[in-house]
């Protein structure tokens, strides 16, 4: 459980509010110097596992280790050791930027210089400004700022892009892979599946409280899940079949039909299609025409291949 390579280490977590389960048994490790990503929709318990990480929350049951300490122990020289960027802050308005950078820093042993953090975040001009008059996504690079101010080893990131403008969205992308060149580990919540794939190492889907895949961002789902559909309709009705080879289904297509077939596609699933059909959310295998499809007749990988 405390393996010194793993910044993260949890054991069949599981957290129950009244009646409610938010967390089913979760086990996950990531590894120093790892970004990690939690995906999964509204509800899937995303928050409430970074929140016990955290030692915000204590949990119900199961083991958890955060830079080798239980979090619900953990004291303020442990806490000093991890960034925090929570999904909502209420940052106080009355401060300028500089003002409240600089107070934040005053905690730390050995902060990174704050008119660097400013720089790295993209708030050098907006050093004098009250933060009650900053935009949103403004406030929420102040948060980042704050978060990565006392040079944390590992960084909790709980969707930290909400409300940036896509500008801005790049340039935090830039700044995190600044983070991670120097060593820091994170741990990543978010809804955007690009940021995921260009922040992350590894990600954990987790959907009603349990991980229903975890590795690569490029293997999530495995391999068959990246098998290409080719779809087209025959009398009205929505056909599709899932293919290695793509092409000589279509040139069979072709020639049965006499012609191109109506409504032809070929689907390459995106990984947006591979996490909806992890959440059990799948666009694919149904009729854009009629989301009811009964005449739909999906032919599964294992078929298609045999
Ligand atoms: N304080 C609470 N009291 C009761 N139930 C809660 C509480 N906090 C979370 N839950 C429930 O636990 C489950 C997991 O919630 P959680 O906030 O961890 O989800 P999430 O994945 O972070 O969602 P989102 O993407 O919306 O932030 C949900 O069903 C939620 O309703």
């Amino acid at each position: 459980m405390t393996d010194p390579d793993n910044v993260v280490s949890v054991r069949d977590l599981r957290k129950t509010y009244g009646t409610a389960t938010g967390l089913a048994g979760v086990t996950f490790d990531i590894r120093r110097g790892e970004t990690f990503a939690l995906l999964g929709p509204n509800g899937a318990g995303k928050s409430t596992t970074i929140e016990i990480l955290e030692g915000y929350r204590d949990r119900t049951s199961g083991e958890a280790s955060v830079l080798g300490v239980d979090p619900q122990h953990g004291g303020i020289d442990w806490k000093a050791r991890l960034g925090i960027v929570l999904q909502n802050t209420g940052e106080s308005g009355n401060v300028t930027v500089l003002e409240q950078l600089t107070h934040f820093a005053g905690y730390y042993r050995n902060p990174r210089p704050v008119g660097e953090v400013m720089e790295a975040v993209g708030l050098t001009s907006k050093a004098k400004t009250r933060i009650g008059n900053l935009s949103g996504g403004q406030r929420r690079r102040v948060d980042v700022a704050l978060g990565i101010i006392g040079r944390p080893e590992l960084l909790f990131l709980d969707e930290p892009t909400t409300g940036f403008d896509p500008e801005a969205r790049r340039q935090f992308w830039e700044l995190i892979d600044g983070l991670k060149a120097d060593g820091t580990s994170i741990l990543l919540t978010t809804h955007y599946l690009d940021e995921a794939a260009h922040l992350a190492d590894r990600a954990a889907v987790i959907n009603g409280g349990v991980i229903v895949d975890i590795g690569r961002i490029d293997e999530l789902g495995g391999a068959d899940a990246r098998i290409p559909v080719v779809r087209w309709r025959e009398r009205g009705a929505l056909r599709e079949e899932r293919t290695t080879e793509p092409a000589a289904l279509v040139a069979k297509l072709h020639t049965e039909h006499g012609g191109e077939p109506d409504g032809l596609e070929v689907i390459r699933p995106s990984l947006e299609d591979i996490y909806l059909d992890l959440v059990g959310a799948s666009r694919i295998g149904t009729d854009p025409l009629d989301t009811a499809s009964p005449d739909t007749d999906t032919t599964s990988a294992e078929e298609a291949r045999a």
